[in-house]
């Protein structure tokens, strides 16, 4: 097995988007964890998601040196099945659910509740009972009109910790589709515009409720840390309102997620220690400046810890040279990475498992699904000979891909595989056409 660093930069040539433990392997291969990716994809056939355990707990772990007075919450959406719950449990990390199946799982394998967050702007009446029967600790607010349906569930003598999703009015995030913390858009309640500060009085009257503080969470894929620190001056500005008008000084801020992941190299995505930082410093200034008690602080991370420890790994099924274009045809698509389609976001292809010496030329790959923009990555170097049968690997796919993944076409949603420590194992078995066949109960 190869591992020179400098052999590594130039054939992996984005090392930064790739987890640690990818080294080149002889033959062309990669292997992740010593475990090698054509070997997996062999075993397990394709499309196939590999998931770098020890990359993903390293992470959680920088996020809590990073912030070591804080909760670290982890963002179960990014991605989540039972691996991931112990994990983040044994890491010693929160987790953020927003439906009672998210909940329901973490319960089987006993994480404790009182570290469980509770979002959506629209809760079901299952999540709500799922949520007071498991005893969250805390739910988000969101709206209005679930603050007396929380409340009237709540036994009597009992009080749920809740906190209160803010809007600060902050444009951030990759997309417009994931920017949660601006104005006009259906998530939380906006400071300005005295949504917030009517719930919070509601919240206040609500002998079920207990209000522990503020939730803010401005978007996704946020790639500089100066939104957290307006984010932060915003919120502390406000908690100060709250108590010199209603004379409650509320002890939690959560600041959600949104930290970003690099999918090219090159790509700014500060690290937690750097979000870590402007965080502490602002709220120590905000803090200073109102006169406020410093805050508990929870944050959100999602993308952050799991997107650089994935791997996807697709087969080549077509190959077509139109004058100047190649198009790649892989045995997965929108149905298992839908981000392209939805945010335009950008990946790096590689080859995996044969070497050749073809030049390398721009391409365009994409999915198998009956669409027009079920492309997977854009204007990615290729080698000019690649091939049916050949298998492409794509990196920094750890995050809102298999948890996004749909039944389009009845293709069936990939396995996940965990490396780690030269073993491999299975976290999520693909979904066959018998699963399939099993919901079609209108015959
Ligand atoms: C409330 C909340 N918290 C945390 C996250 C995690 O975000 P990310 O994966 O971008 O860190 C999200 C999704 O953006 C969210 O909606
Ligand atoms: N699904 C989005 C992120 C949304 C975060 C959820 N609050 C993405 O893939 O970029």
């Amino acid at each position: 097995m190869t591992t020179e660093p400098d052999f590594l930069v130039r054939e992996l040539s984005t090392p930064s988007v790739w987890p640690d433990s990818a080294v080149n392997a002889p033959g062309g291969d990669v292997s992740l964890a010593g475990v090698s990716l054509a070997e997996l994809a062999e075993r397990h056939g394709t499309p196939v998601y590999v998931l770098d355990e020890t990359e993903v707990r390293s992470r959680a772990r920088a996020w809590r040196r990073a912030l070591p007075d804080a909760e670290v919450v982890y963002a179960a959406k990014a991605f989540v099945c039972r691996a991931v719950v112990d994990w983040m449990d044994e890491e010693g990390l929160g987790l953020d659910v927003c439906s009672a199946g998210e909940l329901e799982l973490a319960a089987t394998r006993g994480f404790p509740p009182e570290r469980v967050v509770l979002h959506g702007n629209a809760k079901s009446p299952r999540d709500l009972r799922t949520a007071l029967r498991l005893g969250v600790g805390r739910i988000v607010i969101d709206s209005d009109c679930e603050i007396a349906r929380i409340a009237s569930q709540v036994p009597k003598g009992a009080a749920q910790k809740v906190l209160v999703r803010v809007l600060p009015g902050i444009e951030a995030g990759a997309h417009r589709k994931v920017r949660t913390g601006a104005e006009g858009q259906k998530f939380g309640l906006s400071i300005a515009g005295g949504d917030a500060e009517d719930a919070v009085v509601r919240v206040l009257g609500q002998p079920g409720l207990e209000l522990a503080g503020l939730h803010c969470h401005l978007g996704s894929q946020i790639t500089s840390t100066e939104p957290y620190g307006e984010a932060v001056r915003r919120v502390v500005a406000f908690l100060a309102r709250i108590r010199d008008r209603h004379d409650v000084t509320l002890p939690e801020l959560d600041l959600g997620g949104g930290f970003a992941a690099a999918y090219l190299p090159g790509d700014a995505a500060p690290s937690p220690a750097a979000y870590g930082h402007r965080i502490t410093e602002e709220l120590a200034d905000a803090c200073a400046e109102f006169a406020y008690p410093p805050p508990r602080l929870t944050v959100e991370p999602g993308r952050s810890i799991m997107a650089p420890a994935g791997v996807a790994l697709y087969r080549v099924l077509s190959v077509k040279r139109t004058g100047a274009q190649m198009f790649v045809a892989v045995d997965g698509g929108m149905s298992d990475n839908p981000r392209p389609a939805l945010y335009g976001a950008r990946y790096t292809v590689r080859m995996v498992g044969r070497t050749t010496a073809a030049p390398m030329r721009a391409t365009t790959v994409v999915g198998r699904h009956c669409e027009a923009g079920d492309i997977l990555a854009e204007d990615v170097e290729l080698p000019e000979d690649v091939r049916p049968g050949d298998v492409l690997a794509v990196p920094a796919s750890g995050a809102y891909q298999v948890s996004m993944a749909s039944g389009y076409n009845m293709t069936g949603r990939p396995p996940v595989v965990a490396v780690a420590g030269g073993r491999s194992r299975l976290l999520l078995r693909r979904e066959t056409f018998e699963d399939q066949r099993a919901r079609d109960v209108g015959v």
